[in-house]
């Protein structure tokens, strides 16, 4: 297996898919790319087997790449996730002292989330965008005296980036939020669906129709009506034009359950295209809650009686 991931190495990508015990056998390939785009595009292309990029933040919200590629282009589903808790430091070049600091290089979901510390540590630096935290830790000499120039004098990074790359770490445990999470996708081309482990969600992109008042509230009630339970909820620009959105949603549940069946049964009606994006093992693994009325067995009943009715 040819795995495809944000690199380069000690990204908290990289964290996230070494959780996974299939990428680290023997015959295993890990492929760094610089963007998510890229990552995506060597599975789409056949020279990578899975990706895993970044899709949720507990800070920062959605990974705006990556809900987008998975919505466009040829199809790509997703069969896991991970959840990786994140810690930064401040990493530059050793002899650096933290007055000195003048530019600080991190990815664009880092920086939102080490924004407070830096009011207060380094209110003067100014942010420089990176293609991933270990990118920017890369940028950068382990020995001062001879860097060559950098565009910014210090990296947020995870612990194991500072290490890898030989930089000296300034300040330790910078997030604002000291529980954040995220969360990471494990993506392949379309295939066999991982089979419904009782703990499971799906994602799906939701196109409407026509633009019309109630529009979303006409796709959640299709949720809402079988015992459904939303965990992620994002509208995300079609690229149409001005106020043309469609909805990228996760449910608890699997495509095979019937609530879940039914409701996207209920989607592929009203909306003009419903793209499904898979159903997989949740990470947390808490099993979806319920209702009387919405369990598998209720459907079948509901759909005995009608053949019944129907005679
Ligand atoms: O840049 C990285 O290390 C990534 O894997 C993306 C990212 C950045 C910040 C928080 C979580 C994931």
């Amino acid at each position: 297996m040819r795995y495809a991931y944000l690199g380069p190495e000690g990204t908290f990508t990289e964290q996230a898919l070494l959780q996974l015990p299939s990428a680290s056998t023997p015959d295993a390939r890990r492929v760094p790319c610089a963007t998510v785009d890229a990552a995506l595009a060597a599975v789409r292309s056949g020279s990578a087997d899975a990706a895993v990029v970044p899709i949720e933040n507990s800070a920062e919200g959605g990974v705006s790449a990556t809900l987008d590629a998975l919505a466009t282009g040829d199809p790509l589903v997703v069969v896991g996730e991970m959840l990786v808790p994140i810690t930064f430091v401040l990493a530059a070049p050793r002899g650096t002292a933290l007055g000195e600091v003048r530019a600080v290089g991190t990815h664009s979901h880092a920086w939102a989330q080490v924004r407070g510390w830096m009011a207060k540590h380094l209110p003067q630096a100014s942010y420089v965008p990176t293609l991933s935290t270990a990118a920017a830790a890369a940028g950068l000499a382990p020995d001062r005296a001879a860097a060559e120039p950098s565009p910014y004098d210090a990296a947020v990074c995870a612990p194991l980036a500072a290490t890898v790359h030989g930089l000296e770490v300034l300040a330790s445990d910078i997030g604002d939020d000291a529980g954040a999470v995220t969360r990471f996708v494990l993506v392949t081309r379309p295939g066999a669906t991982p089979p419904a482990t009782g703990a499971d969600k799906t994602t799906v992109v939701l196109y409407q129709r026509a633009d019309h008042p109630g529009g979303l509230l006409e796709l959640l009630e299709q949720f809402a009506a079988r015992g459904v339970n939303l965990t992620r909820l994002e509208s995300r620009p079609t690229g149409e034009g001005m106020g043309r959105y469609c909805f990228s949603v996760d449910v608890a549940g699997h495509v095979a359950d019937e609530r879940v069946g039914e409701a996207l049964m209920g989607l592929r009606r009203v909306c003009a295209d419903v793209r499904f994006l898979g159903s997989y093992p949740r990470a947390d693994r808490l099993p979806a809650t319920v209702a009387a009325g919405t369990r598998d067995d209720d459907f079948v009943a509901a759909r005995e009686w009608l053949r019944s009715v129907r005679g």
